[in-house]
């Protein structure tokens, strides 16, 4: 936002101001104490659940009063707020990486949240893409399994697209290329006509053709319809998981 003041922390200053664009106005400190006396209105904690219990004790006395948010894998809003000496005005968000290229969805939950911090949340991950809030604090580690990790699936499909393609015959380098444009251009036309992803898929198949051929091996019941839901199951059961960690 352009007239708030922001703070990064990070245990390696140097490396988190190598993220920033230059002349950035976000300052960068290492520990909360340097932040002594100062009261944000809000704080992201993206921590890994795995850090933190161990982590979160030293920044009780900066948190006072703020609006604070998680982004962690599967800690739920009880335990986060033990962790935090029982600070309640938290909120989980499970955000995913294309938030770097502003085209990310995040979903939110909060218990009873405020109207102000409901709009504050919305509008910083709308900054980064696209929000949603969920009715129960359940559908967060359901959703950290599609929208979370889901880019790294999509990813893995282009990779073995691209595998594919050499082994049919292609150049490694072709094979790539054309595995992630068409991944883009798929991408991008879901986005900007609006339909459906099966309507679109059926617009590509030709009767008889090609990729009817190829889909009728893709959609065994088998074969990408178990694949993918045992793996959102995985990635959904190591969100619940990590309540634990
Ligand atoms: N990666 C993703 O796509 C998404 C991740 N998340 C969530 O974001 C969080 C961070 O994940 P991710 O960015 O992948 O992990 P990273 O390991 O990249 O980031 C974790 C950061 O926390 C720092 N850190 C570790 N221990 C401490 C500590 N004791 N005190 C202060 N800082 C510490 C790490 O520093 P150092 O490198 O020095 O150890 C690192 O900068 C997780 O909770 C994850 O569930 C949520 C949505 C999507
Ligand atoms: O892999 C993880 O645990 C985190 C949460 C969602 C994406 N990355």
């Amino acid at each position: 936002h352009p007239t708030a003041d922001v703070v990064a922390l990070d245990r390696d200053p140097e490396r988190a101001r190598l993220l920033l664009p230059p002349g950035s106005p976000v300052a960068v400190r290492q520990t909360p104490a340097e932040l002594a006396g100062w009261q944000p209105d809000l704080v992201i904690l993206a921590l890994k659940p795995q850090v933190l219990g161990a982590a979160l004790a030293e920044f009780i006395p900066l948190l006072r009063g703020a609006l604070v948010i998680s982004v962690a894998a599967g800690v739920g809003l009880s335990r986060l707020g033990e962790l935090l000496g029982g600070h309640r005005r938290l909120v989980r968000a499970m955000p995913n990486l294309p938030v770097v290229v502003g085209q990310g969805m995040t979903t939110l939950y909060a218990d009873s949240p405020a109207a102000a911090d409901v709009a504050a949340c919305t509008a910083v991950f709308d900054a980064v893409g696209q929000s949603a809030w969920v009715a129960s604090e359940g559908q967060i580690d359901a959703a950290t399994a599609i929208a979370g990790s889901g880019p790294a699936y999509f990813l893995a499909l282009v990779e073995q697209l691209a595998k594919a393609g050499e082994a049919e015959g292609l150049p490694a380098e072709l094979a790539q290329h054309l595995a992630s444009r068409t991944f883009i251009g798929a991408a991008s036309l879901l986005q900007q006509d609006g339909r459906p992803a099966a309507t679109l898929k059926a617009a590509v198949c030709s009767p008889r053709g090609t990729t009817e051929a190829g889909l009728a091996v893709l959609e065994q019941p088998d074969a990408l319809p178990r694949a993918v839901a045992a793996s959102v199951r995985a990635a959904h059961q190591r969100a619940v998981e990590l309540a634990d960690a």
